[in-house]
């Protein structure tokens, strides 16, 4: 179990080495755009699992969630304050 803290820690290490085989790094090589439809089709996955899918598989895709916007942040060229400061 990891909080959002260290996940963004660990993208943010895996970007800057550009770690060969991670998934994050393939994702930002592929553009916001790619990034984009990512979180899009999680949001709507985390929605339809609210509705008909239960808490378990509700959480599982609001993990995905977080992931991909935590990806699209490191696209933005974003820090977790620089999201913070509008909460
Ligand atoms: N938490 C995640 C995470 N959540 C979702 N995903 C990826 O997001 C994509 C969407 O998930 P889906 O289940 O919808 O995948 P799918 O539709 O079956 O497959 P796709 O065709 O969409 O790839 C998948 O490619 C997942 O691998 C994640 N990929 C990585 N992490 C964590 O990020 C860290 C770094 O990962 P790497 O960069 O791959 O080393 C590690 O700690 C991982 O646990």
């Amino acid at each position: 179990m990891k909080t959002f803290e260290e996940l963004f820690a660990e993208l943010q290490a895996k970007a800057a080495a550009g770690t060969p085989g991670s998934g994050t790094v393939a994702a930002l090589d592929k553009g916001v755009h790619f990034i984009g439809k990512k979180v899009v089709e999680e949001a709507a996955e985390s929605w339809m699992a609210a509705e008909h899918e239960g808490p378990e598989r509700t959480a599982e895709e609001i993990s995905q969630l977080l992931y991909q916007v935590q990806v699209l942040m490191l696209a933005s060229g974003l820090e977790l304050k620089d999201v913070y400061r509008h909460l």
